[in-house]
């Protein structure tokens, strides 16, 4: 299928550039013929590719899409000529792409770059970012800012590109000198609306691809239904991440709005890759027409970290690809029914939307979908068309202040076509006015607006529509026109330049941002002023970061580590130790106290004997070895006894009961000479008197009192 793909793809080489190319002044008929045949003469929108002489431009357009490998764009020729590509043939992803040699000077007198910039949706200039990049800023600017007066529409992205050569921090410190430099060049120009998006990108890796997303998803006006979409078909099947691909040019239209990781965007990317390069080799069918990738399409990966990988055929061109868990992936059941359900609803956006489009070119939506409310701002722009493109200019203008009503009343049902046609006629002269029905007034007074703009069929004028549909910034309370860049979260609307942080006034138009009571914040004033420090580092441990709290302390998950051995605790057991903190096998080792008879560690319990530790199980009698830890015992010499075996062994016997004196419980006992009594037992042998401070006398193994004695 990828070979198909190659041969359909190849792009149109239009005619020499300049002449032929026909964009000179003088040569106005050719250039309208130009203009209405060419691929653009029809809605979709234009992808402008510029920058220097070698700056990579082909070799992006060739590896993202016509799977060129990036080690062949070596032995591309410059550019000569402007190199059209209709990427719509079979592809999703609806729009030509223009691809500008790089040694040309556009702004020479000779072209009319206004015509270029007019239909144009986005403008990417390529930076070399392994050359020296003056002049490349200079003339970005000179291109930016002439495009941006044509047409103010545009989506200015500018690729750092070329950044495999060079280490993280040189990447790092490249984007952020040409971004401040763009930025103060703008500044200067008092262009600070014109907003630049930078991306660092190589055709080496898939940061071309992923850019190449991001400016595409900008030109896709269903984007907020498609993430719509995609947010409800992970929530309810219990998906982490889900892309929903172009799977020719492996760019993603859209995503659910969690934040996108290089890594998962990588794996889906290579996920693709592997089921058509499968495909190609086991799922062919003998005839001609079989594709690689057609409505069968289904392929599951399981990882070996329990992470699986979902793609399935959404429509001819597009595949979704999810992440999941395996535990998540047991309800397949499920995961496969919500999958047709949104298939189902990818198919209705689409048919919705193409028959609408083929009436009337881009609808507009007249009020957001209610789907932002995520921190992630949607941006709203009016598809602004022009009425009789390029002939409105050779017009007189027409004066008239209330068109648009009149139009509107009387429900002019003529197409766009009809009115771009009449205006022509009309436009040519003002004599014919004279003759103008109510009907040909609408339209001459339309002349004046000179564009319009759709809303559910029906064309307004630039007024009306801002009167209508335009809403309030809640910034400035000023109202958001057709051609300022809206903002919206949640059901607040903002100019684009109004949508700042409250607290440092950066631009929150491509960052992550948090509503604080009400007040935008952006992500780093959000992080200092609410999130905890690291007691190790200092550093704001960010939001959605992995963070340890103890004792009131806050750590970065890799800056709480042992004392001992240096490395991170993590959500292992640790020990504290006088403000400092162990792993248990550091604490073991240094501090631990061990058992005086297995010299073993001693990790809890155990009983101390002469000043030692000892285990409880190690501390036994020496006679019975039953465990003397709880119980009173003695010692004979070094050796611990139970009070039994002591007695047994060691003890003296009462010479009156002939029992052992223990000590134990029995209280004192008496001893006279070589014999011993117990306090008790201590008594005359023929009358039972205690004998216990008394005189006693012995006789024999008898101890007699003084009377009996006497007898
Ligand atoms: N290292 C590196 N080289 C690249 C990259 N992209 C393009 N190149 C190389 O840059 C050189 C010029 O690429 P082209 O695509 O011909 O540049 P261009 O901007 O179209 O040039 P012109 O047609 O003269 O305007 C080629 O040798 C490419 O292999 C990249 O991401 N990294």
């Amino acid at each position: 299928m990828s070979m198909e793909y190659e041969e359909q793809l190849a792009g149109s080489l239009v005619d020499s550039f300049p002449k032929d190319f026909g964009y000179g002044v003088e040569n106005m008929d050719m250039m309208q013929e130009n203009l209405e045949n060419s691929p653009s003469a029809d809605n979709k929108p234009r992808i402008l590719l510029m920058g220097l002489r070698r700056s990579g431009k082909s070799s992006i357009q060739k590896v993202v899409f016509h799977k060129m490998s990036p080690n062949e764009t070596l032995f591309l020729e410059s550019t000569n000529k402007i190199y059209k590509d209709d990427i719509s043939g079979s592809s999703f992803v609806n729009f030509h792409i223009w691809d500008f040699p790089g040694q040309v000077d556009f702004f020479d007198p000779t072209f009319d770059y206004e015509m270029i910039f007019r239909g144009t949706g986005a403008l990417i200039f390529v930076i070399d970012a392994q050359d020296d990049y003056v002049e490349a800023l200079g003339r970005l600017h000179l291109t930016v800012s002439r495009a941006f007066r044509v047409n103010p529409e545009i989506n200015f992205e500018v690729f750092i590109h070329k950044v495999d050569g060079l280490s993280d921090d040189h990447k790092i410190e490249t984007q952020r000198d040409i971004h401040q430099r763009a930025n103060d060049d703008l500044a200067d120009a008092s262009l600070e609306k014109l907003h630049l998006s930078f991306y660092l990108t190589s055709i080496y890796d898939h940061s071309i691809f992923e850019a190449f997303s991001k400016v595409v998803q900008k030109l896709i006006p269903q984007l907020p239904t498609l993430e719509n979409l995609l947010n409800i078909f992970i929530s309810n099947s219990g998906i982490e991440k889900a892309f929903l691909f172009d799977v020719v040019s492996k760019i993603y239209i859209a995503t659910d709005s969690s934040p996108v990781d290089m890594q998962s965007y990588e794996l889906c990317c290579d996920m693709i890759d592997v089921v058509i390069d499968v495909s190609c080799i086991y799922g062919l069918k003998d005839d001609s027409n079989s594709n690689a990738y057609d409505k069968e399409s289904l392929a599951i990966i399981k990882l070996n970290n329990t992470t699986v990988l979902y793609l399935k055929e959404v429509t001819k061109f597009l595949a979704l690809v999810c992440i999941l868990r395996e535990e998540s992936f047991e309800r397949k059941g499920l995961i496969d029914y919500n999958f047709h359900c949104f298939r189902k609803a990818i198919h209705e956006v689409f048919e919705v939307s193409s028959s609408s489009t083929q009436r009337t070119g881009a609808a507009v939506q007249s009020s957001p979908p209610s789907s932002s409310g995520n921190g992630l701002a949607r941006l709203k722009s009016a598809a602004l068309n022009e009425v009789g493109g390029l002939r409105v200019q050779m017009s007189r203008p027409v004066g008239g202040s209330a068109p648009c009503e009149v139009f509107h009343e009387k429900n002019c049902s003529n197409t766009t076509v009809c009115l771009t046609d009449r205006l022509y006629t009309l436009c040519t002269g003002p004599d014919q006015l004279d003759s103008s029905t109510p009907r040909t007034r609408v339209h001459l007074n339309l002349l004046t607006v000179l564009k319009y703009i759709q809303v559910e069929d029906v064309p307004h004028c630039v007024p009306c529509y801002d009167r209508l549909y335009a809403n309030t910034c809640q910034e400035c309370k000023e109202l958001i026109e057709h051609n300022s860049r809206e903002l919206y979260y949640e059901d607040r609307h903002y100019h684009e330049h109004c949508f700042r942080c409250s607290r440092c006034s950066r631009s929150l138009a491509d960052e992550p941002f948090t509503c604080q009571e009400d007040a935008l914040v952006c992500n780093d004033c959000y992080c200092s002023e609410f999130s905890s420090k690291c007691v190790a580092c200092g550093k704001t441990v960010m939001p959605g970061s992995k963070r340890l709290e103890y004792g009131g302390c806050a750590w970065h998950e890799e800056c709480f580590v042992c004392c001992g051995c240096e490395q991170p605790i993590g959500a292992q057991s640790f020990i504290p130790d006088k403000g400092e903190y162990y792993c248990v096998p550091c604490y073991e080792g240094r501090f631990a106290p061990r058992c005086a008879h297995c010299k073993q560690l001693l990790v809890q319990g155990g009983v101390t004997y002469r000043d030692e530790p000892w285990h409880k199980e190690c501390f036994l009698c020496t006679g019975c070895k039953v465990q003397l830890a709880g119980q009173p015992f003695t010692t004979q010499g070094e050796d611990p006894y139970c009070v039994k075996c002591f007695s047994n062994l060691y003890a003296q016997k009462c010479s009156a009961c002939d029992k052992p004196i223990t000590g134990f419980g029995e209280g004192k006992y008496i001893s006279f000479e070589e014999r011993q009594w117990h306090q008790l037992c201590f008594k005359c042998s023929e009358c039972s008197v205690s004998l216990v401070g008394a005189g006693f006398f012995p006789d024999g193994s008898k101890i007699l009192c003084k009377s009996c004695n006497e007898k």
